[in-house]
């Protein structure tokens, strides 16, 4: 017989986004029936985030065993145990998996039901296994997304690694070659790189698209300096299967600079080329719920075109982060429990590309500035001209702020060592809408990375000391001795 449920809210996934919704609701005393068809705490503990920065860790320290040297100190080229640096990614994922598990989150006072769900109609769900029916006042789908496929003659007929396997391998990869030059793809290339893997990078555009070419420069320079090998503008005809020897391998063929082809072997093949919105099995059809490829469709308000459901994360097709993920939970939270109406302002919202250098961002860039405005200043300081940054020997890099004409701050960019630390006071200046003349007024202890933003807000003022009313000022002043 089908258990019947009647709960406040339900929601669907439980991945950053739902997690966050569930624990919220639960709290303010709801009644919370929380669906998971796979593992508790979704792509950012299991699969991304979480995984993919203990793997940068790594990288990083076999980088600054190379780099000791600069200092005085002389370590050698590192030996890195693979299978360590695999035990090592797989207990932090351990350390941080009961904030997400089902016990806490019982704990919390959610029901969780470990089944896929899908909708029977507009105000009901059902579990996979048809054992349970769900009707609630509201829904929340924060289903995620996963590895988009390419439509690349051949791809489906070789055993190649997504962002779901990649950090199961216990042993070095000899050749990787990664499909996507995004952040997925780089940041993976280039711990990859630091721990000694040989890997090339195809992308089929610009790597690193989506950021300000200024900034990727310096990222994409220390990245071939580390010896990934970077083929932006690669066009791939076809992938055949590779070395037998090995479970992720291929040929991939490419059309090479003069028409012929020109074949590149991997022992590995990754494919990072953009997302696709966990939206199959749902029925969302059933309940009236609009999507396309990029994913289901919402207002600013996160609304769908079904009124009662709401849609949040990785599946909404949005900038895809997990602080855009809490960052919705929150917005929903505040429109269901007490019918606040909460828009979604994604000028706010900030993300960092965790390669070495970091590259931060948040607020308008140069290009979207100067649709807005008329008249726009361009703040800049070098990490060169700070004192801290050439202790550290980490000297490349930039801030670059754009303000409108009166110093009101339009959106910042970092790349650098850290920036994705910095970025934060600057995503509390675009919220809280201030002024380079704000920056000016407080004090920044020396020496450190963040003098460099201040640096630059003080830029705004370098033509005053030359300004004929100023002087004219200066000079009337000293009538009163
Ligand atoms: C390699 C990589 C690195 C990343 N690094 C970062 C980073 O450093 N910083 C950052 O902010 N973001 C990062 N991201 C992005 C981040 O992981 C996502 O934006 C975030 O996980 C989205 O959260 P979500 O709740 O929308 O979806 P998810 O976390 O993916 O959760 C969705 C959950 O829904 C479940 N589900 C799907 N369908 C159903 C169904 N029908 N019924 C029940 N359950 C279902 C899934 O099993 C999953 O557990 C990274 C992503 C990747 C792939
Ligand atoms: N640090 C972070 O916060 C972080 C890290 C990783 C991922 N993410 C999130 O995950 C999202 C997805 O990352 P991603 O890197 O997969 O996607 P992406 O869309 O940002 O980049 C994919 C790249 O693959 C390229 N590509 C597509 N088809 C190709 C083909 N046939 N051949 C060669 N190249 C091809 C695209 O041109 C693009 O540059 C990001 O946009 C981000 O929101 C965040």
């Amino acid at each position: 017989m089908t258990e019947q449920i009647k709960a406040d809210i339900c929601v669907i996934g439980a991945g950053s986004g739902g997690l966050s919704v569930a624990a919220a609701a639960a709290a303010f005393g709801e009644k919370v029936v929380l669906l998971e068809k796979a593992k508790m705490g979704g792509d950012c503990l299991n699969y991304g985030c979480v995984p993919s920065k203990a793997m940068i860790a790594a990288g990083k320290q076999a980088q600054t065993i190379r780099d000791a040297v600069k200092f005085g100190v002389s370590a050698g080229e590192p030996e890195v145990n693979y299978q360590a640096v695999h035990d090592h990614i797989h207990s932090v994922i351990a350390a941080i998996e009961p904030n997400d598990s089902v016990e806490r989150f019982e704990g919390l006072g959610v029901q969780v039901i470990q089944q896929a769900g899908k909708f029977k109609d507009a105000k009901t769900v059902v579990t996979a296994d048809g054992k349970t029916e769900i009707t609630a006042r509201h829904f929340v789908i924060s289903t995620g997304s996963s590895a988009a496929k390419l439509p690349i003659e051949g791809l489906d007929d070789v055993n190649y690694l997504t962002n779901e396997t990649v950090f199961d391998l216990t042993e070095q990869p000899k050749k990787l070659v990664i499909i996507g030059g995004g952040p997925i793809g780089m940041e993976l290339a280039q711990a990859q790189r630091r721990l000694g893997t040989d890997v090339t990078v195809l992308e089929a555009f610009n790597v690193l698209g989506k950021d300000d070419p200024e900034l990727t420069a310096v990222v994409i320079d220390q990245i071939r300096r580390d010896g990934v090998e970077l083929r932006e503008g690669a066009k791939i005809l076809r992938v055949e299967k590779g070395d037998e020897a090995f479970d992720h391998s291929a040929k991939i063929i490419l059309e090479g600079e003069d028409g012929e082809e020109d074949v590149l072997e991997a022992t590995h093949l990754m494919v990072a080329a953009g997302r696709a919105p966990n939206v199959n099995g749902l029925d969302l059809e059933k309940a009236n719920i609009t999507y396309d490829k990029r994913g289901i469709k919402v207002k600013d308000t996160l609304k769908t075109t079904n009124r009662r459901v709401f849609a949040i994360g990785d599946v909404t097709g949005g900038l895809q982060f997990t602080h855009v993920a809490g960052y919705h939970a929150g917005l929903v939270i505040r429109s269901i429990l007490f019918r606040m109406t909460a828009r979604e302002n994604r000028n706010i919202i900030p993300w960092v590309t965790y390669t070495a250098p970091e590259m931060a961002h948040v607020g308008m860039n140069e290009e979207q500035a100067k649709q807005k405005h008329r008249d726009i200043r361009i703040l800049r300081w070098p990490y060169g001209e700070n004192d801290r940054a050439q202790a550290e020997r980490k000297t490349a890099g930039l801030i670059k702020i754009v303000t409108d004409k009166r110093g009101n701050i339009l959106g910042a960019s970092i790349v650098g060592e850290n920036a994705g630390e910095m970025i934060n006071m600057w995503s509390l200046i675009i919220s809280q809408k201030m002024n380079v003349k704000a920056i000016t007024g407080y004090i920044s202890p020396y020496p450190t990375l963040s003098e460099i933003g201040r640096r630059a807000a003080i830029s705004y003022y370098g033509d005053l000391p030359k300004k004929p009313m100023i002087r004219r000022t200066i000079s009337f002043f000293k009538f009163f001795g």
